[in-house]
Formats: structure tokens, sequence, C-alpha cells
């Protein structure tokens, strides 16, 4: 085959090691290898300070990028070709240097109610406690049911599962997206999702990244971006970048796409009272960003950014992740 830009003999993907990282990257690795079968591809695990750093809220210990640091630092080493993210976890902007080659269909956007014993919210019983450490879950659920006790609920999507399993909450909410492409589709007691529930900006979606002067790479990724998920979480990143979001301000966006008709959902709420604004509009394909300013400023005209800073963690202050 001839492409237009050179193949490598060797391509290293830079991955986080908790299983739904290796579970991410070793399907682009996949892709990557129908697409190119003279290609060798592989991983890359790293430790991030966002996995080893537990004990405290990932904003108290300088949220912003601490998932991808270690993997731009490899990047930047050439000790790897590029990184695989979940895209919700890449902050609005990235490190100058670094640009996303790529952003993979995207999968399942909802949240997902998991339970033993409850069938979802409304089934609750009064005072329930409810474990996630998400400020946009958080705001969502008090939102809808000011009763209910919400409790911190950190680690991978293997831990979270087990601390619901060991009995420390009633119920737990994860991504859809997670749980199916680890093999967890059975735990799913009921999807949350739109217009009643929205997803973090860019949940279900894959990105690729790798260092911006590697023209290479750029072509050679491109094979696996679709162009419909990019426009979709290019309108919610551009909501939640107006809004100083990050996945640490309760924050949450969903886009869909019929034919070049755009149409944006924004949340913003509050992690503490349960108050939240609410704003949706129309745009063309063409005109994501616009469409994600659009929305952001009728958020902000409802009182957004005061909910956001009422939510900020007391220390670190609201927008430092
Ligand atoms: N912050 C952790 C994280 N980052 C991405 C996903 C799910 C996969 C995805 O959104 O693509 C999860 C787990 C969760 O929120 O349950």
């Amino acid at each position: 085959m001839t492409e237009a830009f050179p193949v490598p003999d060797v391509l290293r993907i830079a991955t986080r090691k908790s299983p739904l990282a290796l579970w991410q990257s070793e399907h682009v690795a996949e892709r990557l290898r129908a697409a190119y079968p003279d290609m060798r591809v592989e991983l890359v695990p790293l430790s991030t300070r966002g996995d080893e750093v537990l004990d405290r809220s990932l904003a108290a210990i300088g949220g912003k990028g601490l998932f991808l640091k270690e993997l731009e630092l490899a990047m930047e080493r050439g000790d790897a070709d590029c990184a695989v993210h979940s895209l919700k976890d890449v902050p609005m902007e990235l490190e100058p240097g670094f640009a996303l080659a790529a952003i993979l269909a995207r999968a399942d956007a909802a949240d997902a109610f998991v339970s033993s014993r409850y069938a979802g919210i409304d089934d609750l019983p009064r005072g329930a406690v409810v474990g996630t450490s998400s400020l946009r879950r958080q705001a969502q659920l008090r939102a809808r049911r000011p009763d209910l006790q919400l409790r911190d609920l950190r680690g991978n999507v293997n831990t979270r599962l087990a601390k619901l399993d060991a009995g420390e909450y009633d119920a737990i909410v994860l991504a859809c997206a997670g749980l199916q492409r680890l093999g967890f589709d059975d735990r799913i007691r009921s999807r949350l999702d739109a217009p009643a529930w929205l997803p973090a900006p860019a949940q279900g979606a894959i990105a690729i990244e790798c260092r911006s002067d590697d023209f290479a790479a750029h072509g050679l990724f491109g094979a696996l971006d679709d162009r419909d998920t990019r426009v979709r979480v290019e309108a919610e990143r551009a909501m939640n970048r107006a809004l100083h979001g990050s996945c640490h301000v309760p924050v949450a966006a969903f886009a869909t796409l019929s034919g070049a008709q755009l149409h944006l959902q924004g949340l913003v709420g509050s992690a503490i009272d349960g108050r939240y604004v609410r704003a949706d509009a129309h745009g063309d394909a063409g005109d994501a960003e616009a469409l994600g300013q659009r929305v952001a400023t009728a958020l902000l005209a409802q009182g957004a950014a005061e909910l956001i800073a009422g939510s900020a963690d007391p220390d670190t202050g609201p927008f430092v992740s």
C-alpha cells in the first residue's frame, strides 16, 4: 500500500495502566494493525500522578492534565509515538506542542446507574448512600433527589465496582462506555441519559494525542478519526472551555448530529444544593465551536459562574483544574 506519509515499522502507544486505559489503548492498537498490517504496534504502560494519589481530591493535587503529564513526557523523550486517552479526561487546552490527531467513533455516552438492590434513582429509599466523586454527577443527583447522601468514590472502574459490592454504597454512577468496554454490561441497572441526565463533555470518546510537529503521525491516525464524533465533542468541549470548565466542575454537555444540524444541550449545577441551570441550541455542524460558546453564554446569563464558583474546592479555587 502506498501512503502519503511514511508508515513506521514500530509504533509505541503510551497508556495509563488501569484496566480501562489498557483496553482502550489495545483497541486503538488493533485498529492500527488492521489499517497498517506491516506495522508493529506496542503499548508503553505508564503510571500517572492521577492514578497514584487516591486519598486527596484531584483538584487538590493540581487537577489539570494529571493523567496526561507522564504520557506527554514519554512522547517528548521519544519513548512513545502517541498516547491514548478518554477524551473526557483531556483538559480543554492541551499543553503546547501536543495535538489530538484522531478522535474515534463515540461509544455510549450515557451514565449508568449501578446497584445490586435498586433499579434506578427514583427507586432509592430516602437517605440512600450513592457513591460518586464527580461534581457533575453529584449536582444532577442532588437536583433530582435532595435527600440522598452522596459519598466520595475514587479509583478505577473495577475498584469502584468492588467498593459497591463491599456494601459501602446503595448505588454508584459510572459511565456506560467504561462498563461496556470492560465487559460489565450486566452491571448497568438503568441508563441515565439525555435530556433528563447529561454526561460529561466528550464522554464515551477515545482520543489519540501526539506531538504537533509529528506530521507522519497525524496522517497515520487520520484513518481512525470519526468526523461526526469530532464535531459533537468539539461543541461540548467549546462550551466547557467557555465556562472555564474541566472534569472538576459540575458541567455537563451533550451534542447530537442529524445531517448537518448540530444540537447541543448544556447544564451547570451545584454539587452542594442541587440548584442548576440548563440551555440548549441548534447550529450548523461547521460551526461547532460557535454553538458551544452560544450555549455557554446562555448558561452564564442564568448564573452559571456563581454555581461553578460555589462548587469549588475551598483550598484550590474553582479554576485550578
Ligand atoms: N474519569 C474516569 C473515566 N474516564 C472515562 C471513563 C469512561 C469512558 C469514557 O467516557 O470514554 C471513566 C470512568 C467513568 O466515568 O465511569
